[in-house]
């Protein structure tokens, strides 16, 4: 029933795009002006986060194709977006099966992922693991089968662990590309930049800062020693502006009093994360942003660092920052931490994915089902 008002709405929306359309040359070429060409799939779209992520996306020039999932009803969300006069053609698909999900993947070449559930005042984002791994795994699952070249970028909570999650998935699938997977950390930069122009009494848009480690308190480390322009502030203004990017998201959280998290910020920056990636995709040079992924910057397999973005996703990890006393003693302190989210994210996908091969035969299909992961969705 679904799905036939799905596909119904969606040849509408087509029909009424259709003369709008910029006609693509082939799945993965780029047509050299840096126009509209790509399609990106939102997953989770009919969130807080996802609908502003949605409605943002939709005014992005680079955007032919954007293509709504969500385990809820997103009908409308769609028809709604599709009424904005730019000529990015809206898709959904909706639905708890596994299907859906595959089907919105199809050609991608970006999928954003603002699924799952978010915290409550009291909350560690360690608390969302048990009702949002099974996101990283349904998703990773239906990227390695639909879309495994597409460039792959949680916003779920906890990214620490998600991201690690999602690695050993499309790893089971053997599509795993360390390039084209990224946990979201912009809102950490973003922050950073606000309150640091706020405390200069400059312009946001003027400073820039890399945002290292992970995304939870102790483990988002703002490099103030790399800041430009050089920050003015005495050693305890930069205690306490870390401590307050650190803590940004619990802030949000109380002024919001259970009704959410952070969700404008984050669109806003997943919005621009997006951008970069396209950007990346399109070769433009010199296309740096940070996002946590799979590196070898330190013993860890997964920190955030400043990344130069390509047409394959990552060009060039661009490592640690120079870091000063401080910042190495804080980076020292934050990855123990940072180490366990990730063993936690490691052992829960090997744990499944171990069960789906008996007897040690190769793994075929890890059991990756949407519907288990939105039974909480469901229940709303
Ligand atoms: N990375 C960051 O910096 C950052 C910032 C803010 C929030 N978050 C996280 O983003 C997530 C979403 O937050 P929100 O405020 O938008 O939550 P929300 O509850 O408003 O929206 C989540 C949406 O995801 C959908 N969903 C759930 N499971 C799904 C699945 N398996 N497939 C498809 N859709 C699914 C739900 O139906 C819902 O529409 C939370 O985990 C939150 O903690 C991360
Ligand atoms: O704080 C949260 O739970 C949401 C997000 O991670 C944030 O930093 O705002």
């Amino acid at each position: 029933m679904l799905g036939c008002a799905c596909t119904c709405l969606k040849v509408m929306l087509k029909a009424q795009n259709s003369s709008a359309v910029v006609q693509r040359k082939g799945n993965w070429s780029w047509n050299g002006l840096g126009v509209r060409n790509y399609k990106v799939t939102v997953v989770g779209a009919g969130g807080g986060i996802g609908q502003p992520l949605s409605m943002l996306l939709k005014q992005n020039p680079l955007i032919d194709e954007l293509t709504l999932h969500d385990v809820g009803d997103i009908k409308g969300v769609a028809a709604d977006l599709s009424h904005i006069c730019t000529s990015t053609q809206v898709d959904f698909f909706d639905g708890v099966k596994q299907q859906e999900l595959i089907d919105s993947l199809h050609d991608s070449h970006v999928v954003v992922v603002p699924a799952g559930l978010p915290r409550q005042p009291g909350m560690t984002r360690d608390q969302l693991e048990d009702a949002n791994s099974g996101v990283a795994m349904a998703v990773s699952c239906a990227v390695g089968m639909a879309c495994p070249e597409a460039l792959l970028a949680f916003i779920t909570n906890p990214i620490n662990t998600i991201v690690p999650i999602a690695a050993e998935f499309l790893k089971a699938k053997g599509v795993f590309d360390p390039n084209r997977l990224f946990g979201v950390t912009s809102l950490d930069v973003v922050r950073a930049k606000t309150f640091i122009a706020d405390y200069m009494n400059i312009d946001p848009a003027t400073v820039e800062i890399p945002v290292i480690g992970g995304h939870a308190g102790k483990t988002i480390l703002p490099i103030f020693s790399q800041c430009s322009p050089k920050f003015t502030g005495e050693d305890e203004d930069v205690k306490r502006l870390t401590e307050r990017i650190q803590e940004a998201g619990t802030e949000v959280l109380n002024a919001k009093a259970g009704k959410g998290s952070a969700t404008l910020s984050m669109a806003y920056a997943a919005a621009y994360f997006v951008n970069a990636l396209l950007r990346g995709l399109n070769d433009e040079p010199g296309v740096i942003e940070c996002a946590y992924v799979a590196s070898d910057a330190t013993e860890l397999a997964f920190l955030a660092t400043p990344l130069e973005l390509g047409p394959n996703g990552i060009k060039k990890n661009l490592g640690l920052p120079s870091l000063n006393a401080d910042e190495e003693a804080a980076l020292q302190k934050l990855l123990p931490e940072l180490r366990q989210n990730i063993e936690r994210g490691i052992s829960y996908a090997a744990k499944i994915i171990d069960a789906a091969k008996p007897d040690q035969e190769p793994i075929k299909e890890p059991d990756c089902k949407v519907e288990d992961s939105a039974k909480y969705a469901q229940s709303n």
